[in-house]
């Protein structure tokens, strides 16, 4: 039996090793800092079904390693994602500096139609940051991203960020900029909207029975 959720997303997480990719994806969904993270192997995955503006989304999430040794394991999993937080540490310029990489990565093999959330981890860090909060937003406009800047360790933004990149997608789909059926979307209807959907279909097709002969 299909589940009951209306669109199913997939999502990527990208960015330098030790940025909090895997701390961020487990507090999202275990609700709780993990403080023996390690340097994740290749990829991870997490699932987990919010509340969206009225519609309830999976959200399938591929937390992809960030060391350069398993770049070419984590690029096979970009392909049809939806959506990625693309996350850089606010302590480490490296990884602020790296951050046109990953993206060229994510628009050249995602989806050119991925949205891209610019998520400055760490913010709890506030002696050691190393990146400004001006800095990162100047470059998220100029390169068409939406940003917030997070703690994987307080939880502060964690669930705000996931929940602003799948609004975002939810808005495009509803406006027909993106479209759930084109293959390598990363977008599928769930059990709920495909209800919906043979419902409006059939009424469509129904003989109008009001009309005379
Ligand atoms: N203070 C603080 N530490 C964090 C935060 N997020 C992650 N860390 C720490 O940063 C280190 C790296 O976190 P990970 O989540 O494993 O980093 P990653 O980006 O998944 O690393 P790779 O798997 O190697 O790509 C760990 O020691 C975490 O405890 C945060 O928001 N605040």
């Amino acid at each position: 039996m299909s589940e009951t959720y209306d669109y199913l997303f997939k999502f990527l997480i990208i960015g330098s090793a030790g940025s909090g990719k895997s701390c961020l994806l487990h507090h999202f969904i275990e609700s709780k800092f993990k403080d023996d993270s390690s340097h994740t192997i290749g990829v991870e995955f997490g699932s987990r079904i919010v509340n969206v503006g009225g519609k309830s989304v999976k959200l399938q999430i591929w937390d992809t390693a960030g060391q350069e040794r398993f770049r070419s394991v984590t690029r096979s999993y970009y392909r049809g994602a939806a959506g990625a937080l693309l996350v850089y540490d606010a302590t480490s310029r490296d990884s602020f500096n790296a951050l046109t990489n990953w993206l060229n990565d994510a628009r050249t093999l995602a989806s050119p139609n991925i949205v891209i959330l610019l998520v400055g981890n760490k913010k709890d860090l506030e002696e050691a940051r190393d990146v400004t909060f001006l800095e990162a937003s100047t470059f998220a406009q100029e390169n068409e991203l939406i940003f917030l800047e997070t703690s994987a360790k307080t939880g502060e933004n964690v669930e705000e960020a996931f929940l602003k990149c799948s609004k975002t997608i939810l808005a495009k789909i509803e406006t027909g900029e993106l479209d759930p059926e084109r293959i390598g979307s990363g977008i599928q209807y769930g059990g709920a909207a495909l209800r919906n959907l043979q419902t409006r279909q059939r009424s469509i097709n129904k003989p109008d029975c009001t009309c005379r002969v």
